[in-house]
């Protein structure tokens, strides 16, 4: 049976035990065409085993993974649909990129010509005629992905691409993937790092544990992560009132004593304290900070939650448990106890 052409890849409540090790459990997530996904967790998150799945070279304990709306193995021309590559892959030590490539190339029907052109599409071909053996991991990585381009595949599957690059080549990478998305073909990528793909990827799945985490488009990750303003007051109680007065609910204490606005630049906060009368002693910024929110999701002590609350793994857009302390818990969206009769401290504590 025919492929549909789709460029979409699905992954469908898959599950993978070795023995007792649930490594990949229940996971739902679809890539289209066009975009590039970024598959992150920790190490032994389940990353690999999910996509040696996808690729046929793993059989689920349960559910689907499709590329084309058929399993691997089921794709009459693999290497033309999904280009993939996967960690620690070897190469002949003594062959060199070309001869490597055209022995690929030979083994999936495709002509010698495009050796030359992949060799060029990767940043290799001064390097062709040189030993895989004495390459650099970042060569390396480009050779195998050279190999994976080979047979000008609508799909790409690639296993941790940037391990072993320099900055420079996570620069190209990140380039070289976004232009073939441009092209509306569709990328998975897989990292541990989220730092290392954040400028690449438009949509992200994450996992921990085997399980997913969140599922959807970055942006939308991002803009979950609200900045907070923090403001040290003479008069906690007094600053909570006008912020209030002031249009702004998400109001809560740090454990410092600091009160902690989200929704608001500094400056407005400064203009709020100044019109206000109130004596404060620092207004602070605190960024967003992606990198933390992925620590958090992926924690061990997150993972320990109950699993899919709501029922089920997140749909796009969606969240696994929330992260612990998230939303704050202590969260004044009315004034604190206390403050309304104007003494009495902090959450009627003083
Ligand atoms: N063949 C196997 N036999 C037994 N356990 C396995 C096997 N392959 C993977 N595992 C286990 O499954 C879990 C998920 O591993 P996997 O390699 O998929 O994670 P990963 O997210 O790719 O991590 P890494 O980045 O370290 O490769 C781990 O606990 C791992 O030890």
């Amino acid at each position: 049976m025919q492929h549909d052409g789709s460029g979409r890849i699905v992954v469908q409540n898959l599950s993978k035990h070795f023995g007792p090790v649930a490594a990949v459990q229940n996971l739902s997530f679809e890539v289209r065409p066009g975009s590039v996904t970024g598959f992150l967790g920790p190490n032994g998150a389940g990353k690999t085993t999910t996509l040696r799945m996808l690729l046929g070279l793993v059989t689920p304990s349960a559910g689907v993974a499709t590329i084309n709306g058929r399993p691997y193995h089921q794709l009459g021309n693999p290497a033309q649909v999904v280009g993939a590559v996967l960690e620690n892959e070897g190469f002949h030590p003594k062959r060199s990129a070309r001869n490597h490539l055209k022995v690929y190339a030979a083994a999936i029907g495709a002509p010698d010509q495009r050796v030359e052109e992949v060799l060029g599409l990767v940043g290799l071909s001064g390097a062709a005629d040189r030993r895989a053996g004495g390459f650099s991991l970042g060569m390396r990585q480009r050779l195998a992905l050279a190999t994976a381009l080979l047979g000008n595949p609508q799909v790409l599957v690639l296993d941790e691409p940037a391990n072993g690059l320099d900055p420079e080549g996570i620069v190209w990478l990140r380039n070289f993937l976004r232009a073939y998305a441009r092209e509306g073909r569709t990328v998975l990528v897989s990292s541990h790092l989220l730092s290392e793909v954040e400028q690449t990827i438009d949509q992200v799945v994450i996992i921990s544990h085997g399980v997913t985490r969140y599922y959807g488009p970055l942006d939308q990750l991002r803009s979950s992560q609200q900045s907070r303003v923090l403001v040290q007051a003479a008069d906690p109680n007094a600053l909570v009132k006008a912020l209030q007065e002031g249009g702004f609910t998400q109001v809560e204490p740090t454990p410092d004593g600091r009160v902690a606005v989200l929704g608001a630049t500094r400056q407005q906060i400064g203009d709020l304290v100044a019109k206000a009368g109130i004596a404060v002693y620092g207004i602070e910024e605190e960024r967003a900070d992606l990198e933390k929110l992925f620590f958090q999701l992926t924690s061990p002590q997150y993972a320990g939650m109950p699993q899919q609350p709501y029922g089920g793994p997140p749909q796009q857009g969606g969240w696994g448990p929330p992260p612990p302390g998230y939303p704050p818990q202590q969260q004044y969206q009315q004034a604190p106890p206390g403050y309304q009769q104007g003494h009495g401290g902090w959450g009627g504590q003083g």
